[in-house]
């Protein structure tokens, strides 16, 4: 069987990127960047006060000094006068600083009676001032092509005076699950019935990953209803299925996506759970077969599907997994010949803040278990062969969102 390394890189080399298109900034949020972003223009575009207060020369604002209000500039409204010795200018937060001043003194150092300040403290050269450009000049790269366009990335944006993005398009995915048992939430179901949580799991994670999922009605246990399902799923970038993936006399998806054209590229990987997950195309579309088992299926939507739609979105996907080191919460057994991926909490010791986390896996462990899963931060990664494991052992682990 494959191993796991191996079945990624596979799955990823066959990811072609989508195209771009351009969005207003208002639906940009979740998408990912096409090109390099620089800044239309310099923030702040003007030097502005940081605080409500008095523009003034810094060598008059010395302690106790009294200085004439010549004028007031508001956010918005700034003033042309040139500020000259022993005067000042009124002005707040935002507000442009006026020519001639190069300090600004908080309201609160001063006393004012009429048009005239008297100083509590000295105010020196620079004090309060945001200068032109201090957060960025006019053509800065503000955003590297592939970033993923988050709130704090869509405000940067906006700063640097953007009303339109060029974005990667969504891949659109896909999802069929498969299978006599399966109901919908909701609706009605046979007493030995299935309600279809590995749909609506699987869909959410390549949702979040960023692609626009077509959940089509579960397919029946047929090859005659798997391939009318297939039918529905020309206009798509990708197709992933759940469920009949396996050596059941009833797992018809592989032979019947054999039917409509499937290039096999593997099935079957060395993966706990995950074990019959199947990779291929039809013509250009990669086809991926996710293992019915609804942890399998989560399980493999991380390590691989969702890391191919932020490819196909130019996003800079490694082919290793993101792994991070740990410390081992319980004892761990000696592991077979399939790379395993543990379901474990994740804690921190208060004491030791630097300290690496510590992943406890959960004694249960089968893959129907999605009340064990929902509790779980991350997968331990358990190598093929790997020997019997203390508690306090470092391990790897891949978290979970
Ligand atoms: N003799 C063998 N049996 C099995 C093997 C094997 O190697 N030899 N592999 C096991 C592994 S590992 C897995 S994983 C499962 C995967 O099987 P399938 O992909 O064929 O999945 P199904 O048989 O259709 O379903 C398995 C299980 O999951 C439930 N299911 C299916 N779809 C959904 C869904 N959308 N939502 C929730 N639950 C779902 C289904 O009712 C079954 O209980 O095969 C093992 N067997
Ligand atoms: O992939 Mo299966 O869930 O290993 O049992």
């Amino acid at each position: 069987m494959l191993d796991v390394a191996t079945a990624r890189t596979r799955i990823l080399s066959g990811i072609v990127a989508c195209g771009h298109e351009t969005v207003p900034l208002g639906s940009a949020f979740g998408r990912v960047l096409g090109h390099d972003l620089l800044a239309r223009r310099a923030n702040p575009p003007v030097s502005v006060s940081a605080m409500d207060g008095y523009a003034a020369r810094a060598q008059d604002a010395t302690q106790g000094a009294t200085l004439h209000v010549v004028a007031e500039a508001p956010a918005g409204h700034p003033t042309s006068h040139v500020v000259q010795p022993g005067q000042c200018v009124r002005l707040f937060t935002g507000s442009q600083i006026p020519a001639g001043a190069d300090t600004v003194i908080i309201q609160e150092n001063t006393q004012r009676e009429g048009d005239k300040i008297t100083l509590a403290q000295p105010s020196a050269s620079g004090r309060f001032i945001r200068v032109q450009g201090q957060d960025f000049a006019q053509d800065t790269c503000l955003l590297r092509a592939g970033t993923r366009l988050g709130p704090k990335e869509i405000g940067l944006a906006a700063a640097g005076g953007h009303a339109w993005l060029n974005v990667a398009r969504r891949p659109r995915v896909s999802v069929l699950s498969t299978g006599d048992e399966i109901a919908l939430p909701g609706e009605p179901v046979r007493e030995d019935g299935i309600f279809n949580s590995a749909l609506f799991m699987v869909s959410a994670c390549l949702q979040q990953a960023g692609a626009e999922v077509v959940m089509l009605p579960a397919a029946r246990d047929t090859t005659a209803s798997l391939t009318a399902a297939f039918a529905q799923t020309s206009q798509t970038d990708m197709l992933v299925t759940i469920g009949g993936a396996s050596v059941g006399t009833y797992d018809l998806v592989r032979q019947s996506l054999t039917g409509v054209g499937l290039e096999l590229d593997f099935w079957k990987i060395a993966m706990r759970p995950g074990k019959p997950l199947l990779s291929g195309h039809i013509g250009s579309t990669p086809i991926i077969g996710l293992p019915g088992n609804p942890v399998a299926a989560l399980v493999c939507s991380t390590v691989f599907v969702a890391p191919a739609i932020q490819r196909m979105m130019g996003m800079p996907v490694a082919d290793a997994l993101p792994t991070e080191p740990a410390i081992l919460g319980a004892d761990v057994g000696q592991n077979d010949q399939r790379q395993d991926f543990l379901r474990a909490t994740l804690t921190h010791d208060a004491a030791t803040p630097d300290a690496l986390p510590v992943a406890t896996p959960f004694a249960a462990q089968d893959s129907a278990q999605l009340r064990v899963l929902a509790q779980s931060q991350a997968l331990i990664i358990r190598p093929v062969h790997a020997p019997a494991a203390p508690a306090g052992s470092p391990c790897q682990i891949l978290r979970l969102s």
